[in-house]
């Protein structure tokens, strides 16, 4: 049984201010990406990576492959309009058999842990399905200038990556998805649509997405606290 990776790198950042899409910031001398793909690379779990992103960056992508010796990046395949599609674009371009996995992670979220993947893929072998989340810790309202409701905290998580499927779930969720027209904000959404359970793995408060200026500047200051 393979595991195959997909890294969504086509997004342009449009949350964050900087010139270039945040994945491709330098922190202490190395792109973003390239700490996310390092962890996937160190896992001995992933056999291959494909990476989803614009053209104009994929000789940036192919630099980085061999700076930081990504061998397992053998596949570079343009994004989509929407992160469902670059991911799309990323699955019909590898040729899995149905039991094999597929494992979908951020670019953008380069404190990802070795552990957490191996979680994630055991829960995913085991279950067919299995989305990396961590448990909701503040009080939690719904509402718009004023308060509507308070939610009930202890059924909420917020959702992570990686995203872990045998490749035969996953693929059907993606064409009932597009069949429908329907975009969602992750895979584990495209997936529970079509009525499969998805195990719940144990993620991590340092494994945030960096979105904002704000988390482009905590990123940096985790890791010079690394150093
Ligand atoms: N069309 C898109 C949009 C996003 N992504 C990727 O999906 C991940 C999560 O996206 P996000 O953090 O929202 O990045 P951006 O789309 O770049 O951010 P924004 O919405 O602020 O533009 C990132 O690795 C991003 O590069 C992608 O592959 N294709
Ligand atoms: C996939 C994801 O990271 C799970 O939390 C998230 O939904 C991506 O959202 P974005 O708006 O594309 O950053």
């Amino acid at each position: 049984m393979k595991t195959y990776a997909i890294i969504p790198s086509g997004g342009l950042g449009k949350r964050a201010n900087f010139p270039l899409p945040k994945q491709y910031l330098k922190f202490n001398n190395k792109e973003l990406i390239a700490y996310t793909l390092q962890v996937l690379q160190s896992s001995n779990l992933i056999d291959e990576i494909v990476v989803a992103a614009q053209n104009t960056f994929f000789e940036l992508l192919e630099i980085i492959k061999k700076n930081f010796g990504i061998s397992k990046l053998n596949l570079l395949v343009e994004g989509g309009e929407e992160r469902q599609i670059s991911v799309f674009n990323a699955l019909r371009a590898i040729n899995p058999e149905d039991d094999d996995l597929v494992l979908i992670h951020d670019a953008v979220r380069p404190l990802i842990t070795k552990e957490i993947i191996y979680d994630a893929i055991q829960n995913a072998k085991e279950f067919g399905a299995a989305v990396v989340a961590i448990k909701a810790k503040d009080t939690l309202l719904k509402g718009n200038d004023f308060v509507n409701e308070y939610l009930e905290r202890s059924e909420i998580f917020y959702v992570q990556t990686p995203q872990v499927f045998k490749y035969h779930i996953l693929k059907k969720a993606f064409l009932k998805a597009k069949e429908d027209n329907f975009i969602g904000t992750d895979e584990s959404m495209l997936v529970h649509r079509i009525g499969y359970k998805i195990k719940i793995v144990n993620g991590s408060s340092l494994n945030f997405k960096i979105t904002t200026d704000e988390d482009i500047r905590l990123l940096s200051m985790i890791l010079k606290s690394f150093k």
